[in-house]
């Protein structure tokens, strides 16, 4: 995949299981949106082939893809309430009372306007709403990225309470410290191309480190 001259991700050559949380970690600009991107069906100018599930991205997979952009994708207008039926006219798969549970597990309510919330706020609705469908595929890129450790944490809390047994869970990072705890395995990419990928316990008894001090030695 690449912009213009900028190889974004090079030869990737990677198969996820279901029913794992993956920690797609590397440092600002190695290539985890584009590749969360072309996973999600958002990019198709690529070179290669991805599937979700044996589909090739398109409206087959993205019925089964629940995508958290590293951007805000909902108008500042708007109050939650609006965001929840948004959803759930969308989504034949959003579970509407979940998405409900998980904004009053996050101390929301549902006529606060998006505009007038803080970042970190505004990063808990979107992952009510992401969570909140019945996806086989859920990809987070950068969900607790610019939030304070407190609000990580809950937001964390809601995003493994509410996941499948048989769901995949891609979740994008550079702060291996805190996702570590729930990593099941990990991607860790550079340059557009994987460097290390493994089984989180597997990688941490292997290098004697935990996988933040690894990713450390291997970014340093
Ligand atoms: N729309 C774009 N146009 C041109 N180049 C782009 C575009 N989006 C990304 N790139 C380039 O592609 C490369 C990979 O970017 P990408 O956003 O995938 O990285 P990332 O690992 O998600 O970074 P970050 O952690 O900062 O979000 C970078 O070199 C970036 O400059």
């Amino acid at each position: 995949m690449r912009y213009g001259k900028t190889q974004a991700l090079d030869g990737i050559d990677l198969e996820l299981a279901p029913g794992r949380i993956v920690g797609l970690l590397g440092v600002n600009g190695c290539g985890k949106t584009t590749l969360m991107k072309v996973l999600a069906g958002v990019v198709a100018e690529y070179g290669g082939e991805a599937r979700v599930c044996g589909h090739l991205p398109g409206p087959a997979s993205k019925a089964l893809v629940s995508y958290l952009p590293d951007a805000t994708f909902l108008r500042g207008r708007m109050r939650v309430r609006d965001c929840l039926t948004v959803y759930r006219d969308f989504f034949p798969d959003f579970d509407l009372g979940k998405a409900r549970e998980l904004i009053s597990f996050f101390e929301l309510g549902e006529s606060m306007r998006l505009g007038e919330m803080s970042k970190g706020m505004r990063e808990k609705v979107q992952i009510a709403l992401v969570m909140s469908r019945k996806a086989r595929l859920f990809l987070l890129d950068e969900p607790i990225s610019g939030v304070d450790p407190a609000a990580r944490q809950v937001i964390l809390d809601g995003i493994l309470g509410n996941l499948d047994d048989d769901a995949l869970l891609l979740i994008s990072t550079h702060l291996v410290h805190d996702l570590e705890p729930i990593l099941d395995s990990v991607v860790m990419m550079r340059g557009g191309r994987v460097v290390l990928t493994g089984d989180a316990d597997d990688l941490r008894a292997e290098h004697n480190m935990s996988l933040d001090h690894l990713f450390r030695e291997i970014f340093r």
